[in-house]
């Protein structure tokens, strides 16, 4: 794979309102029955920005939190705290109905299951005029003529790649990753900002997979879509997403330039997730038995399984941010591990404790 390319023609996304912004966003799920007062924190004090035209990858294991965080954003669930501002306008504060009008024609969600989410029993014709006419820019009923809607459709099939034709199809005849960009036609017929796509390659075969990442990146390049890319897949992140965020027990714990973050990894989490990805570049560096007993301290803890200290500093003491190597990577980390590496902008977790501890 080759790594994320920036288009040249591309906007300086740092200097523009941002497409989403989520601050502040928390997330707790009341579990355990009616008269259960146990409650599962599922996003803790998550900030996250997406620039114009830029694609930020979500990754973390199982659980981590990744798709309550997109849920929460395309307001399918109500998030517990904090705010979420779609091109600089604070969506929260605005009558649900009215928002969620909005907010379908400004950000989209393209889901995992490429076969759940086409009903069988229409053509893919109907499931591309539905949204086009129901949520499309320009108001309930999308204006011009039957021949014009027709065209759009087709055009809309040939910008993800398929063939106009297709559009008489029924979901059984398409093969998953055409599925999936019927899929993503579909949520481009309401020209949206952003698109929110949950792990939208990993039911397909990894030969189509690719495929889908070009289109995703082609809507980034030629239409300046944003879009928060969710995946467990880092290899992926690493080659169509700008800038990755890491989400650990629902907090985001580092974020930086997809590059440099996943070639420097700073916080002990990230740095497991990298050494779960074979690199023939690091030959031998690779130990399965290692990453499984790793990984199974993570989630034995009570708190963080990273930190070697027996007093907790993480459940007293919310680690502060601290930017990684040069400023220009945007590259943080929040872990009371880290200490920076004197000279070269490198990095280093702490063997030993800091002065005072
Ligand atoms: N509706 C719900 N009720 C109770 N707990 C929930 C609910 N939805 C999510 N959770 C919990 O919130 C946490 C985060 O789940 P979430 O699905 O967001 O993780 P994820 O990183 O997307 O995982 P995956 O990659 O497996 O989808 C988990 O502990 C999960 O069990």
């Amino acid at each position: 794979m080759s790594h994320a390319v920036h288009s040249p023609a591309r906007p300086d996304v740092s200097s523009l309102t941002p497409a989403l912004e989520v601050r502040g966003l928390g997330k707790s799920f009341h579990i355990g029955g009616l008269f259960s007062s146990q409650a599962v924190r599922a996003l803790h004090r998550v900030d996250l920005t997406i620039g114009r035209g830029e694609i930020v990858a979500l990754v973390g294991e199982s659980g981590s939190g990744k798709s309550t965080l997109a849920r929460c954003v395309a307001r399918l669930e109500k998030p517990s705290e904090g705010a979420i501002l779609v091109d600089g306008v604070e969506v929260l504060k605005r009558d649900r109905f009215q928002a969620s009008r909005e907010f379908r024609s400004q950000l989209q969600m393209v889901f995992q299951d490429p076969f759940g989410s086409l009903n069988p029993a229409h053509r893919i014709e109907h499931f591309l005029r539905r949204s086009l006419t129901i949520h499309g820019k320009g108001g309930t009923r999308q204006r011009g003529s039957e021949e014009q809607t027709r065209r759009r459709l087709e055009e809309l099939m040939t910008t993800v790649g398929l063939q106009a034709d297709m559009l008489d199809s029924y979901p059984h005849e398409l093969s998953g990753g055409q599925r999936q960009r019927v899929a993503i036609a579909r949520a481009l017929a309401v020209e949206p900002n952003v698109i929110l796509a949950d792990e939208p390659t990993s039911m397909l075969d990894v030969s189509v997979r690719i495929g889908v990442l070009n289109l995703m990146r082609k809507l980034r390049d030629e239409q300046g879509i944003s879009m928060l890319y969710i995946t467990h897949d880092l290899a992926s992140a690493r080659y169509l997403a700008d800038r990755t965020a890491v989400m650990f027990a629902g907090e985001i714990v580092e974020e930086g330039e997809s590059l440099d973050l996943l070639a420097n990894p700073a916080h002990p989490y990230t740095q497991l997730l990298v050494s779960a990805v074979p690199d023939p570049a690091r030959a031998g560096s690779y130990d399965p038995i290692h990453r499984a007993q790793l990984r199974q301290a993570v989630m034995a803890s009570a708190s963080c399984a990273f930190e070697n200290d027996p007093k907790q500093r993480c459940s007293s003491e919310e680690p502060v941010r601290h930017q990684v190597g040069d400023p220009l990577n945007r590259h943080w980390v929040r872990c009371h591990l880290y200490r920076p590496r004197a000279g070269a902008g490198g990095h280093a977790l702490a063997t030993e404790p800091e002065p005072g501890d």
